[in-house]
């Protein structure tokens, strides 16, 4: 292989970390900081906080065991649901058992191959009206804010009939604070204890909940039992409505909102954002992409994420590097064993595409910048289970289709329209629950013709 840069990425430490720091400190804001090279080796590491026992995954094997293979013995940890239910309550994303099915088999049809092929002409509209009110020259922006504002747009307009109460600064800023105040959360969650009311940005974050929460409240109650609009919510408040009482079908139509709303623009906004940083460093690999994109914009909306084979290796290469959600845990329901180690009942098993997409048991140069790891012939050797951005079994990610759609139509868009270079500033990954670079993404920008 080529030598390939290598993007930024936090400092490796020399020793592991102890579970404690995962909880306080530095670590605890960045779940992707503090880890030792040690942990990009280990096919299982074993750590305990208080009474609770974590087993952090990263053989393929075992990962497919535990999101597949064993998939009803594992289920989201009690502490994961007590985080979320402030801001999701029992929506789709907490939820486990009966109440997830029936709510993944509501939620279904909007996510069908068909369905989310007849949002492709939105997101196109959305991605050039973005484009056309950049300015006309040379100008410094931040890519990681204007992917934030396309994507909000995009979910609030396919799912919510572009209710403007959803697509408002206010609101953005206070999404930002409440993931930014995710750490204290987690740490309340596990101490259960009211931790976030005792920092500036934990309040912040416990204001960003409440504000969110009461917006999609007002909307959901004003649409009523009869779901309003003829839309994702509608069509969800009218199912729920069927299988639920009616207050039960509220609230659960708001804890939806809210789960679909957030998991469905920060993540993919975030994806952007990092596979334009990827391009802003390696011009060959940008030109590239912009000649493909040009050519492919002629297509049908619909069809243009097929004609870009190039850009979605890209795509796929930042989503290896910079995975959106990069942990997710469960807890088990009963014995087990992964990696000839015991799991008992309560314990927490934690999955980090972090960890996973930099083995290096698994992958050549791991840190190293390379979409060629995602021709179709290198991808087909690929285990299953090494690469999971969306996670894998039954809980993958109901948007996985959608997003990788909405991603290559906007990067297409831009790509035709915009070169990028790096602007001199810092770019520092961090993640608090989603991986975006903190203090934005700032690239310098020109018009590509
Ligand atoms: C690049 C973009 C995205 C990434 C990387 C991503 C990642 C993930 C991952 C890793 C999971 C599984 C978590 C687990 O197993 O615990 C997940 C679940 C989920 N995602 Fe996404 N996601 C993205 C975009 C979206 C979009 C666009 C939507 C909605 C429109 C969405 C909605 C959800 C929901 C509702 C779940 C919970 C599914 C369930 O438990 O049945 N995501 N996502």
């Amino acid at each position: 292989m080529a030598a390939r840069f290598v993007p930024v990425m936090p400092p490796r430490l020399d020793r592991p970390r102890s579970a404690w720091s995962g909880v306080f400190g530095k670590s605890a804001r960045n779940t992707i900081g503090g880890w030792s090279e040690r942990a990009f080796e280990a096919p299982y590491l074993r750590g305990r906080l208080l009474t609770i026992t974590l087993h952090t995954i990263s053989d393929p094997d075992a990962v497919q065991h535990v999101l597949l293979d064993n998939a009803a013995n594992y289920v989201k940890p009690a502490v994961v649901k007590r985080l979320l239910a402030p801001l999701s309550g029992r929506g789709l994303l907490g939820a486990d058992g009966d109440l997830w099915r029936k709510q993944r088999r509501m939620v279904a049809p909007t996510f069908a191959p068909a369905a989310i092929a007849s949002m492709a002409p939105l997101i196109a509209r959305v991605a050039e009206r973005q484009v056309a009110g950049w300015p006309k020259g040379p100008a410094l922006l931040d890519m990681a804010a204007e992917a934030t504002r396309a994507t909000m747009a995009i979910i609030v307009e396919a799912l919510f009939s572009a209710d403007p109460r959803l697509m408002t600064r206010e609101a953005s800023d206070h999404i930002a604070a409440a993931l930014n105040a995710a750490a204290e959360a987690r740490l309340g969650a596990l101490l259960r204890l009211p931790v976030a009311e005792l920092t500036r940005t934990g309040r912040r974050g416990r204001r960003g909940v409440v504000f969110l929460r009461r917006t999609l409240d007002r909307i959901v109650r004003e649409r009523g039992i009869g779901g309003g609009a003829d839309d994702f919510l509608g069509g969800l408040i009218r199912a729920l409505a069927q299988q639920f009482p009616e207050a039960e079908a509220l609230e659960l139509a708001v804890d939806n909102a809210a789960t679909f709303y957030l998991a469905g623009h920060e993540t993919t906004a975030n994806a952007l954002a990092w596979t334009l940083y990827l391009l802003s460093e390696d011009r060959e690999a940008q030109e590239r992409a912009r000649a493909e994109s040009i050519a492919a914009l002629s297509a049908d909306p619909a069809e243009l994420a097929d004609k870009l084979p190039w850009t979605r290796q890209v795509l796929e290469e930042a989503l290896r590097l910079y995975p959106s959600a990069p942990r997710f845990d469960r807890e088990a329901l009963g014995e087990d064993v992964l990696c000839g180690a015991p799991i008992r009942r309560g314990e927490i098993v934690t999955v980090m595409p972090w960890l996973v997409h930099r083995h290096h048991a698994l992958w050549d140069a791991p840190d190293a910048f390379d979409p060629e790891r995602f021709a179709p012939e290198a991808k087909a050797r690929l285990h299953r289970f090494q690469y999971i951005p969306f996670g894998a079994g039954p809980r993958v990610c109901i948007g996985a289709r959608f997003a990788t759609m909405e991603a290559l139509i906007i990067l297409a868009h831009w790509l035709a329209a915009r070169r990028f270079a790096p602007s001199g500033r810092p770019v520092v990954p961090a993640a608090s629950v989603t991986l975006r670079p903190e203090g934005g993404l700032w690239l310098q920008t020109s018009p590509s013709r």
